[in-house]
């Protein structure tokens, strides 16, 4: 099947290839009911149930698709949209990719501060944010800085000891990588997490890229809460329901014994634990905890 002819009348929604990212995407679009079949080294998939076409992009090329308006929607992070300097909206941060793009020197080299970098070799594979960033420390314009700024692929935190660097600008998450090869952070250039981004002039139908933001934040919901059920005696609601005040108020129902009813609330995940705790010390019997696998809110 010619793919590219079957682009026409699609929204357009750029997926990182692989990498971190990957597995992450996938995982929302599934969640957001958005079908397809990616076959073996195609990086283009047909939606089988929507009006989509994926488009498989390495994720620095990304705010770039989305930026210059070839595709409506993308996934990558904050890190590559800056990097890109690319002028797009971010409507949902979809909590992932979480972590640090950090100013990293030898531990032992006698670096704490990022000024004693200055007029030093810095080796990044975000050259254009790490000039912003030493531009700024100099006090001058990104094309009067005397930090030399070079640009290497990958394995970035190979290039101190390589001698090819005196400190490095990568991203940091554990820091495991960082410390294996004997470095330390001194700053942070930016935080980053992975974002929904979204062309500035959408070509798209607008209630098609408004029914998908609206599943992808149901989803995003769905992971963030989960549903709570308990029954309780009438008399003691005044202690319970402050617990479980639900996103909008908690459901009641009547059951079928005198003096007591049902509660149904979504309660942070993250809580989850010392909610049910608190509820049964303030008398709630039959407490259970139900995954949300989707929403809308
Ligand atoms: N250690 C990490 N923890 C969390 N998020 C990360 C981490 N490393 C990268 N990311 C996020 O993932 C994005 C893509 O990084 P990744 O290294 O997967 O890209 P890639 O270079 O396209 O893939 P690959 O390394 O497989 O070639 C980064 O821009 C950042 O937003
Ligand atoms: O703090 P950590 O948890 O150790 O993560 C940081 C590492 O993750 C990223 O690299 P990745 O593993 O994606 O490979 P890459 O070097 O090929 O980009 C980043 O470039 C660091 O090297």
């Amino acid at each position: 099947m010619d793919l590219v002819n079957h682009l026409n009348d699609r929204l357009l929604f750029a997926i990182p290839k692989k990498g971190r990212l990957y597995d992450k995407c996938v995982s929302i679009l599934k969640g957001s009911d958005i079908k397809f079949h990616r076959s073996q080294r195609l990086d283009i998939a047909l939606s089988t149930n929507l009006p989509v076409a994926l488009i498989f992009l390495p994720a620095a090329d990304i705010p770039m698709f989305v930026g210059e308006g070839k595709c409506d929607l993308g996934i990558t992070g904050v890190d590559q949209v800056r990097e890109a300097d690319m002028d797009v909206e971010l409507p949902i941060d979809l909590q992932f990719g979480n972590c640090k793009l950090q100013v990293q020197v030898p531990a032992n080299g006698g670096y704490q501060d990022p000024r004693q970098l200055i007029g030093k070799t810095i080796v990044s594979s975000f050259t254009n944010l790490t000039t912003k960033y030493f531009a700024e420390l100099e006090g001058t314009t990104d094309d009067k800085i005397t930090t030399k700024i070079r640009y290497v692929g990958g394995s970035v935190e190979a290039s101190c000891a390589l001698g090819i660097a005196d400190a490095i600008v990568d991203l940091v998450e554990s820091g495991e990588t960082m410390r294996a090869a004997g470095l330390t952070d001194i700053a942070t250039v930016l935080e980053t997490s992975a974002y929904l981004i979204e062309s500035k002039h959408p070509k798209s139908d607008p209630e098609l890229i408004a029914t998908i933001k609206s599943r992808i934040e149901g989803v995003m919901t769905a992971q963030r809460y989960v549903c709570c059920n308990y029954n309780a005696q009438t008399k003691d609601l005044h202690k319970l329901l402050p617990i479980t005040p639900g996103r909008r108020a908690p459901t009641i129902s009547k059951i079928d014994d005198e003096g007591w009813v049902a509660v149904s609330s979504m309660v942070e995940r993250s809580k989850k634990g010392a909610i049910m705790d608190e509820l049964k010390k303030e008398g709630a019997t039959d407490i259970m905890v139900f995954e949300i696998s989707n929403c809308r809110v």
